[in-house]
């Protein structure tokens, strides 16, 4: 894997590709900056050497052009105090100011160029746009593993102009090695936690989960629709009625595989979808009908925790219920609580990914607890699921 160990940047411009999509309140303060954090070790080694960097990221979903709400400008002051300090800006990525910004730049120096997607060539993955991002720096680093998934123009095709001079930043390496240890390399017994809302989702995953893991649990929403198809009760539940043939299966294929299935056995109920709604424990599919599920129940908790506990690898990717609310969070939390003492006590390598699944690990103060928690969220679902993601592809290409 060529990675910026292998290149002095000594009096070069390193044009890095970083995922800074960061959420924003609505003043615009970050709520959670883990991605520039992670980003940083890639930055400074560039500065060390004597290299001077120009970053470029995506914020948001901009549709048509620059938009105040989705401006990079938002993140400078606390980029430039991170790095300790005072960060330029190019109010536009590409043109003449950005050109004269990149070109003035001296080693040391930081340069961050406002939001590509202000540029819908940015997403066509446009050769022209590239091309004049190219011109900005001497090397390309490509450090956004969170958007890894995506063959956009400073992802993926940027790297055809820099036949030789490409390399993948740190954090791109630690996420990669981590997905792949989990991948190809999984310690038995190996146990993926799946949640989170939609079974659409996450099909893929839990089809090629099927071919590598000993036990897969599922909890969270999507848990309903598997109850349901068993012929439960679900009351008013998340439900992916045109999806229940396809869990049939999926707890067929899993039988023959030897893959052992675990759902949950009851399940936390509300009459409406509100952390103050009136609440009680009942069986799986035994939900009344104008009830609906929000989180796993204790009984649940309790066979999770213990298969979870025995295991030697972890992937968990989604939540076991409506953990922004307090009120349900506990299941999340358990689970959350399992993880960390497989990792602590039974020397397990846990790897938290997903937007969600990371959010919660956070909210409970255990991200330093676990193995790994990706920056990624559909990139790391992507990988695991088996294919190429063009971010990596057009470095190793
Ligand atoms: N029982 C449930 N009913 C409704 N929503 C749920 C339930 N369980 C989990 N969720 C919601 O699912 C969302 C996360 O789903 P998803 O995006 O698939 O997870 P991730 O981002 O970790 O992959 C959370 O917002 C959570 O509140
Ligand atoms: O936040 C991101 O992905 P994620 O929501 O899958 O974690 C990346 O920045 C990619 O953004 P996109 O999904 O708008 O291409």
């Amino acid at each position: 894997m060529k990675t910026i160990d292998q290149c002095d940047f000594k009096d070069k411009k390193a044009l890095v590709r970083v995922d800074f999509n960061v959420p924003l309140d609505k003043d615009f303060n970050i709520t959670d900056d883990k991605r520039m954090r992670a980003a940083l070790p890639t930055i400074t080694k560039i500065l060390n050497d004597g290299g001077s960097v120009i970053l470029m990221s995506h914020l948001g979903r901009p549709k048509g052009g620059p938009d105040n709400q989705f401006s990079l400008k938002h993140i400078l002051g606390d980029l430039s105090r991170m790095l300790d300090l005072e960060v330029k800006f190019a109010d536009d990525c590409i043109g003449a100011s950005a050109v004269d910004k990149a070109k003035n730049l001296v080693p040391g120096q930081v340069l961050l160029l406002e939001n590509l997607r202000f540029y819908k060539e940015e997403e066509k993955g446009d050769k022209d746009f590239a091309g004049k991002l190219a011109k900005l720096g001497d090397v390309y680093v490509n450090d956004a593993f969170g958007t890894a998934h995506r063959a956009h123009a400073s992802t993926s095709i940027i790297a055809e102009f820099f036949p030789t001079e490409k390399y993948f930043g740190y954090l791109m390496a630690e996420e990669l090695k981590n997905a792949e240890k989990i991948n190809h390399h999984a310690e038995k017994p190996f146990t993926a936690i799946m949640g989170g809302a939609k079974v659409s989702d996450k099909i893929l995953l839990i089809e090629s989960l099927l071919e590598k893991v000993d036990n897969l649990i599922i909890g969270g929403g999507m848990a309903y629709t598997f109850s349901k198809a068993q012929g439960g009760e679900i009351g008013t539940s998340l439900l992916e009625a045109d999806r229940m043939e396809l869990c049939l299966q999926l707890l067929e294929k899993a039988k023959s595989k030897g893959v052992n299935i675990i759902l949950p056995v009851d399940t936390v109920i509300a009459d409406k979808f509100d952390n103050n709604a009136a609440k009680k424990n009942v069986d799986a599919g035994h939900i009344p009908a104008d009830w609906m599920g929000l989180d796993i129940g204790p009984k649940s908790v309790e066979l999770f925790s213990e298969i979870i506990k025995k295991s030697k690898t972890l992937l968990w990717n989604g939540p076991m219920g409506v953990f922004e609310m307090a009120n349900f969070e506990q299941g999340t939390r358990a689970v959350a609580n399992a993880v960390v003492a497989a990792t602590k006590e039974n020397g397990a390598f846990s790897l938290i990914g997903g937007g969600d699944s990371a959010a919660a690990i956070a909210k409970f103060n255990l991200e330093d607890e676990v193995s790994y928690v990706s920056t990624g969220g559909g990139a790391l679902l992507e990988y695991m699921e088996g294919k190429e993601l063009p971010g990596v592809k057009a470095i190793n290409g």
